[in-house]
């Protein structure tokens, strides 16, 4: 009755703090926080005006007062005082809606971070009034919560493909077995794309656009009906307002660079792969997760350039929240067990 209790009231949470974005799960509950990796300040006395979405819009379009940064790049901790104050704020945020304890926190940290890093991101949750805190990596959080059978003794191959970084682990017995890291993944499509742009039509278009146009219409693998969209800039000549029709043809030449990066750490990872583990995995293939891994066409690519199965994961962008979820249910598991044994 009281463990009933307690798990009622607890709060325990977990946290994806991804460098594009914050998700926070709750035990038993589900996913209650989703917001930009975004910190809004005051240029000189660095004091902070908005956290998340709101900090979000006024990416780009603040005065010269005030900087909206993104606390987390290619996926090191860039600020370590302004990813402090967004953990604290996210973590307080989920918090106070709720009830009582100090709840225990795992938080998915880039595997790419060092030790003093890993410290800040821990105090940060500490000082939030985490009772308990527990650091899992990326890859490891994002494999199970893809659903990978992470404890079998059978190599599995997760890609994890976010904002910063390109995650690219083969799991085997609960344990890395190979990882690697790459700083290019959906921020950097993002700026071939704006790259292209101003290239190939003189036409100036910001980071949001290109964004936008990347989800809309950007491909990597030939479609079945191909997409069209309507393209507004600034020309870098006339300075004045233009319009570009832009295919998804056109978007495969844009993309190059990043996907063929992202190709050859794969390539690297699987030439890496112990030969028994690396049998495994043409049957189990490649599991690939994160936001950047929904551009259309990839699990068609990556088939062809590494003749391995390659399958999406469900719900490419919570893999690595509901990994950490999971990863605290197991935790209760351990204890008990641990219990049980004494
Ligand atoms: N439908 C889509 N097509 C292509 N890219 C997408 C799509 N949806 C989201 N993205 C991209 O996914 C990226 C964000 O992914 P995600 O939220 O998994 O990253 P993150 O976990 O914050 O980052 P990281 O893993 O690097 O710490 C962004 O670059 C975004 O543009």
């Amino acid at each position: 009755m009281f463990n009933y209790l307690f798990s009622l009231f607890s709060n325990d949470m977990g946290i994806d703090l991804g460098t594009a974005s914050v998700l926070v799960y709750i035990k038993g509950q589900d996913i209650v926080l989703r917001e930009p990796s975004v910190v809004a300040m005051e240029k000189d006395t660095k004091k902070v005006l908005a956290i998340g979405s709101e900090a979000k819009r006024m990416l780009g379009k603040t005065p010269a007062n005030i900087i909206a940064i993104r606390p987390l790049r290619d996926g090191v901790i860039a600020d370590f005082e302004a990813t402090e104050r967004m953990i604290r704020y996210f973590i307080k945020k989920v918090h106070n809606r709720r009830t009582l304890l100090h709840p225990r926190v795992v938080i998915g940290v880039p595997s790419g971070i060092t030790e003093v890093e890993r410290r800040a991101v821990r105090e940060s949750a500490e000082q939030a009034g985490a009772r308990e805190v527990y650091l899992i990596d990326e890859p490891m959080a994002a494999a199970i919560g893809a659903g990978i059978p992470i404890q079998e003794p059978e190599g599995s191959m997760i890609v994890d493909i976010g904002g910063g970084t390109t995650e690219v682990a083969v799991i085997s017995l609960g344990g890395m077995v190979v990882a690697k890291s790459l700083n290019v993944a959906g921020d950097e499509m993002n700026e071939s794309i704006v790259q292209y742009f101003r290239k190939k039509y003189n036409l100036i278009v910001g980071d949001n656009t290109s964004e936008e146009v990347k989800i809309k219409i950007g491909s990597v693998y030939p479609l079945e009906k191909e997409l069209v969209m309507d393209v507004k800039g600034r020309d870098q000549v006339t300075g004045l307002p233009k319009t570009v029709r832009m295919t998804s043809e056109e978007m495969r030449i844009a993309l190059t660079e990043p996907v063929k990066a992202i190709i050859e750490v794969i390539k690297n990872t699987l030439e890496e792969t112990p030969a028994e583990i690396a049998a495994d995995l043409v049957d189990r293939g490649i599991i690939l997760s994160g936001g950047g891994s929904l551009i259309r066409g990839l699990p068609e690519l990556l088939a062809q350039e590494t003749e391995l199965p390659v399958n999406l994961a469900d719900d490419p962008l919570t893999c690595v929240a509901r990994g950490t979820g999971a990863f605290l249910e197991e935790l209760d598991n351990i204890k008990v067990s641990r219990k049980e044994n004494l």
